[in-house]
């Protein structure tokens, strides 16, 4: 039978999850959603099926998961309050949150708990999510398992055994998704420069990005061969390429992913200390 899941929290990323959960064949009758306007839930009954409510206590009652996955902001207060009624079931704790240490996480629930740090990304909505996952000294061996299959079902996980590579990991793919849509906002508004209609513009740089990565992950060669592959010499990508380093693209990058993981540490720092 599969496990209950409870996700506290329905908002942009468990949403995404859940209706990733859903199509991949996960039973709806297991999944529970919480939120604090029921106007958030109805879409979720109506679309996914799922349980609901607005009652966090009452929604975790029957729970063998709790995701949480609230505003790293509004966690601590989240936590305190279901304390008395985790510490009376004891089940999986997944947390979503950016920046909330998985010793905070336990310490606001009462101590000596399972605690799996997850940082997945919206691309879990279609199947196509991609979820670094780090495991507390108490979570055993089937719950890690539990917690593959979940994330499993909606895109790929990989497991880290260091915690903070989780600001790695959000660096990489739980904040990543937004670089390329605005890389498609870029390319958009370059393609109407060049005379396309914007829709045209947009469906073709999407489907190039699908279909580049795709290849990336069905091929052997690495994304630097396949790369020099689209290179004609002194042909047309060989010049936007070469435009794209002057410009300083992987500095960019670099830049982008290094701020991404140091405001992860800093939200650590504020949020994680006592008061
Ligand atoms: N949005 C993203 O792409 C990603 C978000 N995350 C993490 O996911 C978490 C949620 O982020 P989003 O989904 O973007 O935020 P969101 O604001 O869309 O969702 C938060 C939800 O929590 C609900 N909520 C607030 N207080 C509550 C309470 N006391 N009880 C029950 N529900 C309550 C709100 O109604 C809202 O629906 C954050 O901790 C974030 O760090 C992680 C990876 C990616
Ligand atoms: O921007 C954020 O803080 C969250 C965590 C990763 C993606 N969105």
């Amino acid at each position: 039978m599969a496990s209950n899941v409870t996700f506290i929290g329905a908002g942009n990323m468990a949403g995404a999850i859940m209706a990733g959960m859903v199509q991949s064949g996960y039973p709806a009758a297991a999944i529970t959603a919480t939120a604090t306007r029921d106007t958030t839930l109805q879409p979720l009954r109506d679309q996914l099926g799922i349980n609901t409510s607005t009652d966090n206590h009452a929604a975790i009652a029957n729970a063998d998961v709790v995701v949480l996955s609230v505003k790293p902001q509004g966690m601590r207060k989240v936590c305190e309050s279901l304390r008395e009624s985790i510490q009376g079931t004891r089940p999986l704790i997944i947390s979503v949150a950016a920046g909330l240490s998985a010793d905070t996480l336990e310490q606001w629930l009462g101590g000596d708990l399972a605690v799996i740090r997850c940082m997945p990304n919206t691309p879990s909505l279609v199947g196509a999510g991609a979820s670094g996952l780090f495991a507390n000294d108490n979570v055993s061996d089937a719950q890690r398992e539990l917690a593959t299959q979940l994330m499993e079902s909606v895109g790929i996980a990989a497991w880290v055994e260091e915690e903070p590579l989780i600001d790695a990991v959000t660096a990489i793919s739980g904040s990543a998704p937004a670089y390329f849509f605005l890389m498609f906002e870029a390319m958009e508004d370059a393609g109407v420069k060049l005379g396309l209609d914007a829709d045209t513009a947009r469906r073709l740089a999407m489907q190039t990005a699908l279909g580049a990565a795709t290849m990336a992950m069905r091929s052997d060669k690495s994304p630097a061969e396949l790369k020099r592959n689209v290179m004609s010499p002194g042909g047309t990508t060989e010049k936007a390429v070469a435009h794209l380093e002057q410009a300083g693209l992987r500095n960019a990058l670099d830049g982008a992913m290094q701020a991404c993981a140091q405001r992860a540490r800093e939200m650590s720092a504020e949020l994680g200390k006592d008061d």
